[in-house]
């Protein structure tokens, strides 16, 4: 009788685990029993057609809905149910449409403020200075990834659109969020900025967990390692790019439709 190795390697905790998710608003079903393991490291994205569930999934996701029942494990916890601050303090951070930003206060100021949230100022700002000066390198790094480095002194309400958006995602990882949720993050861009975006989004996931919903297809098949396609409520598929597009089901239930 052979016995298993002793030397191997416990397997990581999936970034996201989702069993038996649903909800409900009155009678009526929106999320319907979703099942779904995301891998930590993985870049997800979320496809389907208006009504069929993405952001109601999301909400549950980031604890502003709370399941009817499943389950919902972050890198193996549950939290299902918890309020959104304390799974963003768990490492889950959802980048909203601009609305986290504060318009008046400097690019700079409003990536600092975030970081220094997360390294536990809330209320002595003048504690610590050589935390600080750890604060202003990790608010610079930040600014690097999001390519606002030239624009910090500009207040956040002068930026650009698409620059309001990098500043959200900004935001959104300067809490060392391991997995990041983001709702539609190219909506309202042009081509050339929804390039630059996606170029975005590829450094700032990278070492992380990605989870976004997106309806171009074009940027969908050049970020994600793995799709969800989600209709009614259910998951159709699950699968590669690759596998998602040559599935007649998703062809027939959405791809279809978007290549008339
Ligand atoms: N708080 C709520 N109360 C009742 N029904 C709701 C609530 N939130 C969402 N719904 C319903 O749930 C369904 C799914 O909505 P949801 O916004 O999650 O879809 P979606 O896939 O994100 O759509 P879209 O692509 O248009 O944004 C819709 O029929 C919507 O009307």
């Amino acid at each position: 009788m052979t016995s298993a190795p002793q030397s191997a390697a416990p397997t990581p905790a999936p970034a996201l685990a989702l069993q038996g998710l649903e909800k409900s608003f009155g009678a009526i079903r929106i999320i319907r029993g979703i099942d779904l393991v995301i891998p930590a490291g993985e870049r997800h994205a979320v496809i389907g057609p208006n009504g069929a569930g993405k952001s109601t999934l999301f909400h549950l996701i980031s604890g502003h809905y709370r399941p009817t029942t499943g389950s919902i494990r972050l890198n193996g916890e549950e939290i299902a149910g918890l309020a959104p601050e304390k799974i963003n303090r768990r490492g889950l951070s959802r980048s909203f449409q601009i609305t986290n930003i504060f318009p008046q206060l400097s690019v700079w100021e409003n990536i600092r403020c975030a970081t220094l949230w997360s390294m536990g100022y809330r209320y002595a700002f003048w504690r610590n200075v050589e935390r600080l000066a750890d604060a202003r390198e990790k608010t610079e790094r930040i600014l690097g990834e999001i390519n606002l480095l030239h624009r910090w002194n500009v207040p956040a309400g002068e930026l650009a659109y698409a620059e309001q958006r990098a500043l959200e995602i900004g935001l959104a990882i300067a809490g060392d969020a391991s997995v990041l949720l983001l709702d539609e993050p190219m909506a309202g861009m042009s081509h050339a900025e929804t390039e630059r975006m996606v170029g975005l989004i590829r450094t700032v996931s990278e070492g992380r967990t990605l989870l976004m919903i997106e309806h171009d297809m074009s940027v969908i098949f050049g970020l994600a390692d793995r799709i969800s396609v989600l209709v009614y409520g259910e998951l159709l598929a699950s699968d590669t790019p690759e596998n998602i597009k040559s599935n007649a089901a998703v062809q027939e239930a959405y791809l279809g439709t978007e290549a008339a």
